[in-house]
């Protein structure tokens, strides 16, 4: 399939699911909506898969990985490598996204779209699914440079499509969840937030990492000199993409239009995803009717793009990791959601008076 063809065949979730959803949870041996937002995610979970009976139980999240060209500017606390470090602390099953996976019954898969890592000689199997799929062995400094080619931004998208759909279709996925891993990337993301909400780097960039004062003052820098040079085009978010972003942001945008594509629930992390998310919204608004919000990430402008996005984030812990932590935790949360319209009776099926009112 090309790009084209996905955009186009996205449908958007089922109102008369979301309906017949409405009703059921009126009816539930509670005062009206009293779960609150678990009411809200379980019927949007039924209009997305078209079932009065959602399924949550094979999950998966998707650690898509890349280096950026950007980080030589002084914009992390941390060196490039430990991208190609965490990608092997991910397969082994170590990191605190293997943790939190596992304790959720969630499958971890490790995917390199544009890492400068060797994996190649240094052999890398684990506990975890790795896929190498790199569109590029990182991206450019775009303070210099356009971050990749339109082809590559595509190519990254399409790269992250693929996969997440091929592992839907392996292990018959019902809910899924994208994570990112790549040092620097919290610029690029910042970036791309910044163009598509129109919006001063100031008001959208963070400490990402734990950067000092003068780190940060120098990122928000960096960020307004990469737009001023590469001048990207807020409504093309292809060319947002190419311009100031990176290879894991395209291809966490792909995972959210598989989800969309094969009609599943898919959860949207921090920061990160959600810069992906912001470039799939762009690609067709519908796939956001796929979207949950995992959680609040700590970093500056997340809020702002969560706004955009018409999303509300189920938790807020303070949280500021990425790897797709906060929205494998969400997930108790939507499966909760999912027993809670299955299971708890009816009015009628219970013998309960209703309301007077
Ligand atoms: C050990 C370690 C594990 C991580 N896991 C996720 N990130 C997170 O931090 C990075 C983004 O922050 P910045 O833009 O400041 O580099 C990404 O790799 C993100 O996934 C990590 C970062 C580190 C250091
Ligand atoms: O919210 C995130 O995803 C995030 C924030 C800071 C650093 N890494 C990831």
């Amino acid at each position: 399939m090309d790009i084209k063809d996905v955009i186009s065949s996205i449908e958007p979730v089922d109102e008369v699911f979301f309906d017949k959803a409405k009703q059921r949870t009126s009816n539930l041996i509670m005062p009206f909506r009293a779960v609150g937002m678990l009411n809200d995610i379980s019927e949007r979970l039924c209009a997305i898969q078209r079932s009065l009976k959602p399924e949550t139980d094979k999950r998966c999240v998707f650690v898509m990985a890349s280096d950026h060209g950007v980080v030589e500017e002084g914009v992390s606390a941390f060196p490039r490598v430990v991208t190609c470090e965490m990608i092997r602390a991910f397969v082994d099953g170590i990191a605190t996204i293997n943790v939190l996976a596992r304790q959720n019954n969630a499958r971890v898969v490790v995917c390199d779209v544009g890492t400068k890592c060797d994996f190649e000689s240094r052999q890398l199997s684990g506990e975890n699914e790795f896929v190498s799929k790199k569109v590029s062995l990182g991206s450019k400094n775009f303070t210099k440079t356009a971050a990749m080619r339109k082809d590559e931004a595509i190519l990254s998208i399409m790269s992250g499509f693929e996969i997440a759909k091929e592992k839907i279709e392996e292990y018959n996925l019902n809910l899924i969840a994208t994570g990112d891993m790549g040092i620097g990337n919290t610029t690029p993301s910042a970036a791309i937030a910044s163009v598509i909400l129109n919006r001063d780097p100031s008001e959208i960039a963070g400490r990402g990492t734990g950067i000092d004062d003068r780190s940060y003052k120098n990122k928000i820098d960096v960020i307004r000199r990469g737009i001023q040079l590469n001048k990207p085009n807020r409504n093309d978010v292809i060319d947002v993409l190419a311009k100031v972003g990176g290879f894991e942001i395209g291809a966490i945008a792909g995972v959210m239009l598989a989800a969309a594509f094969k009609k599943i629930p898919v959860v949207v992390d921090g920061f990160i995803s959600t810069a992906g998310a912001l470039i799939a919204y762009g690609l067709n608004p519908t796939v956001a009717d796929y979207m949950f919000a995992g959680h609040l990430s700590e970093e500056n402008g997340h809020k702002l793009m969560l706004e955009h996005l018409g999303l509300n984030p189920i938790l807020r812990l303070n949280m500021r990791l990425g790897e797709g932590t906060g929205a494998v935790l969400a997930m108790h949360i939507i499966d909760a959601s999912a027993r809670v319209i299955k299971e708890v009776a009816t009015f009628e099926e219970a013998g309960v008076s209703e309301s007077e009112k």
